[in-house]
Formats: C-alpha cells, sequence, structure tokens
C-alpha cells in the first residue's frame, strides 16, 4: 500500500477572545490514509467533523501535530508549508468538496467547471467539452451550462460545485457533506464518480449526514467524541 496522508497527535484550538474561553474541537487525532482508501468520520453535530477536514487542508492551523501529506514531489507537512505550497498542492493533488458553491457574477457555469482542467494546461475547447460532460453528468440542464450559477437554485450550485470539484482526479479529496441538498440522480452520480475515482486510487475521508449512500465505499470510520469546553482564560 502506497500512503498518501499520516495524520499525528492533530490538535484544534479556537480562541474565543470575546467569551475568555477556549474551545478544543478535537486533541490527539492520528490516523495514515492510503491510496485508495475512504476514511468516513462520523459523530454528533459540533463535535468537530468540519473542522478536522479544514485543519487538513490547511485552511486552518492546528494547536499541535503533523499532518504528513505524500504528493507526487515527496512528503509535505501541511501544518507547516509556505502557503504558495498549500495553492499549489490545492491545484491538483488535494481537493475539498463542499456542498456551497463559491458562484463569481458573470462566469458561466461552463467556464466554473472546465477551470480546474485549464489550470493544469489544458486545451480550452478539450476542457470546455469535459465540462458539459461533467454538468450533463450531475443533472444541470443544458440550458443552464451557459448561464451564470450566481441565480441558481441551491440544488443547482451544488451540482455545478460538484462537477467543478471532481473534474480533475486528485490524490486526496476531503468531502465534507457532499450530498446535503442532492436529489436522487445527482446524488447517484456522486457516488459512481467517488468509487471510479477510488478504484483509480483517490484517497478520501468524509463527512456524510446520510452514509448510507456511500457504505459500500467506506473502508474505515473515526468517531469523533464531544469534547468539554475548557473554561480557560485566553
Ligand atoms: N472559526 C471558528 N471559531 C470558533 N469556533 C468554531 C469555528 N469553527 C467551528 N467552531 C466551533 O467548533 C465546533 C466544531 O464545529 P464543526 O463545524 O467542525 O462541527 P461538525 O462536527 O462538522 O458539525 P455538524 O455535524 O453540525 O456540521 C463547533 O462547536 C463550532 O461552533
Amino acid at each position: 500500500m502506497t500512503v498518501v496522508l499520516e495524520v499525528e497527535g492533530l490538535a484544534k484550538t479556537f480562541h474565543m477572545h470575546h467569551l475568555g474561553q477556549q474551545l478544543h474541537p478535537f486533541a490527539d487525532v492520528s490516523f495514515t490514509l492510503d491510496r485508495g482508501e475512504f476514511l468516513l468520520l462520523r459523530g454528533p453535530n459540533g463535535v468537530g467533523k468540519s473542522t478536522l477536514l479544514r485543519t487538513i487542508y490547511r485552511s486552518y492551523l492546528p494547536e499541535a501535530g503533523r499532518v504528513t501529506f505524500h504528493s507526487r514531489h515527496g512528503a509535505v507537512d501541511l501544518a507547516r508549508a509556505a502557503d504558495v505550497d498549500v495553492t499549489l498542492l490545492r491545484r491538483d493533488e488535494i481537493g475539498f468538496v463542499t456542498q456551497f458553491l463559491n458562484a463569481r457574477p458573470r462566469v458561466a457555469a461552463e467556464e466554473i467547471v472546465a477551470e480546474p482542467l485549464r489550470r493544469i494546461g489544458r486545451p480550452a475547447d478539450e476542457a470546455l467539452d469535459e465540462a458539459r460532460r461533467w454538468l450533463g453528468e450531475f443533472g444541470v440542464k443544458r440550458d443552464l451550462w451557459r448561464a451564470y450559477p450566481t441565480t441558481f437554485s441551491g440544488g443547482e450550485q451544488q451540482k455545478v460545485n460538484l462537477a467543478r470539484a471532481l473534474i480533475l482526479p486528485q490524490r486526496l479529496l476531503l468531502l465534507d457533506e457532499p450530498t446535503a441538498s442532492l436529489d436522487a440522480g445527482a446524488r447517484a452520480a456522486l457516488v459512481r464518480r467517488l468509487a471510479d475515482l477510488k478504484s483509480h486510487g483517490v484517497a478520501m475521508i468524509g463527512v456524510f449526514h446520510h452514509p448510507g449512500d456511500v457504505e459500500h465505499l467506506i473502508d474505515r470510520t473515526i468517531d469523533l467524541k464531544p469534547k468539554e469546553l475548557a473554561d480557560v482564560a485566553v
């Protein structure tokens, strides 16, 4: 097996200065993730699942611990890497999939979806063809492909977001409730795509409110347990 990610002793603290308190969503999380492995993160609301995903993605810095990502170019500790290196890894090695689209004004759906392919140097027309294929796959109506997603419904925006996030096979995918408000057809398309990516070696960590959809993909589960709010002055 090829290790893709090693998380060691990871801890996160939020400093809530206005309350004079600290919140410790998780402490001492350790696991490794191999190529093609699917890890489910489970636990009650507010336990820290999204925070853990965001800390691995380096949207948050951890209080302690290491997040060693084995990229194509060697091992890098995401907790300490330079911002510029994290940005490069996010281009084609580490993906973060949520239910929310960051829709930009006057950018067509098909352009938004094609962008990740363009960024890695695919010819524009090829990238656009591929984008249209994925929009169709996720059930976005053809007459919306050239429209601006700022006006789309929540579910339509989510479909555009998924097509964009999954068009390019990454080494590691972080999935934060990607099925939240999808209809049955789009949920099935998403699960098919995840199965295909997994069979091609993409490692995944996912949070799903209805994990039944992806049950057959899950290799391992981590249960996060609620912690007490530490009443410590900051
Ligand atoms: N930026 C932040 N600053 C302060 N506290 C935060 C911040 N982000 C999250 N929290 C707190 O950390 C805790 C964990 O939040 P998180 O969103 O990770 O939970 P979750 O397990 O993903 O929850 P859910 O299942 O409801 O989506 C919550 O109590 C939340 O209020």
